[in-house]
Order: structure tokens, then sequence, then C-alpha cells
């Protein structure tokens, strides 16, 4: 469940926003203004669901391992490629699921079987993810670090 007080906390400043919509300025060319703005809305997503989401949290930790161990044991540039890969996949599903509850949380705060399942669904999307990026991981990860334990 999403945390009101920490989504109005990290919400971005919508005063901008608005005043552009106002005044007929939006949709407007492009400029790198305007990028660096939505940018700066997506890292404000980003840190939200980082300082929100305590799954973000084990995500973090079997990253850090994974690249830890990718140095360790000195691992290809392609299997680097599919562990950063993973690692974007399960960080990516997470943020969508995170999005996903709070708007469901939004439309419809009580309780109902197809909010329920809505975010079982979303829920699901990450656990497979994060298990088969888990299977990648053994599948890369162990030959190696079982070599080093025979020596
Ligand atoms: N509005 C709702 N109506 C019905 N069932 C719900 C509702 N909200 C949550 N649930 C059920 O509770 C489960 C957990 O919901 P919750 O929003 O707490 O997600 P979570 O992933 O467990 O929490 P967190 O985001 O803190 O990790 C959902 O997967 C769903 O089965």
């Amino acid at each position: 469940m999403t945390n009101n007080t920490e989504v109005n906390r990290h919400r971005p400043d919508v005063s901008t926003f608005k005043s552009e919509a106002a005044s007929g300025k939006r949709p407007e060319g492009f400029s790198w203004k305007s990028r660096g703005r939505s940018f700066g809305y997506a890292f404000n997503g980003l840190l939200h669901a980082f300082k929100t989401q305590h799954n973000m949290w084990l995500h973090s930790l079997a990253a850090i391992i994974a690249v830890c161990l990718g140095g360790i044991l000195h691992i290809s540039k392609t299997q680097w490629a599919v562990i950063l890969l993973c690692i974007a996949v399960v960080f990516s599903l997470e943020i969508v699921n995170t999005a996903i509850e709070s708007l469901a949380d939004f439309v419809h705060p009580q309780l109902h079987p197809k909010m329920g399942l809505v975010k079982d669904l979303a829920a699901g999307a990450v656990l497979i993810a994060a298990v088969i990026s888990f299977i990648i991981g053994c599948l890369i990860f162990w030959p190696p670090l079982w070599a080093l334990v025979k020596g």
C-alpha cells in the first residue's frame, strides 16, 4: 500500500505545469529546459520508489551482490550485458508495479476484488522477472564461483 504522506512529500511542484496549461503553452515544442524538467520528474519518481518500496531495497541488495560478483569473477562483456539487463528489468517492473498500486489506491481506495487482482497481476510481473533474474545469476556466477572455491 502506498503511503500518501510520502507521495505528497515527493510529488513535483506542478505550479509550472498548471500555469503553462492555463496559458495554453502546452503542448510545447522541443526545448532542453522542458526535457530537463521531464528528467527531474522521472528522477522524482525513482526517488519515491526507493524511499517507500521495501522491495526496491531487496532488489538493490541483489544488484550490488551481482555487480560485486561480476567484478570479482571477471565475467565477460556479454555476461555483464545480461546481468545489467536483468537489473534494469527488475527495477523497471518494480517501479511500474508501484505506479499501478498508487493508481489503484487513488482510483479505488476501498477494498475491491478487481483492485486486488490488478495489484496481484502487477506483483506477479515483478516476481517472474526477479525469479528468472536469480536463475540467470546462478547460471552465470555458479561455474566461476565453484572453480574459485575448488581452487
Ligand atoms: N484495494 C484492494 N482491494 C482488494 N485487495 C487488495 C486491495 N489492495 C491490496 N489488496 C490485496 O493485498 C495485496 C497487497 O497489497 P499492497 O498494496 O499492500 O501491496 P504490497 O506489494 O504487498 O505492498 P508494498 O507495496 O508495501 O510492498 C494485493 O496484492 C492484493 O491481493
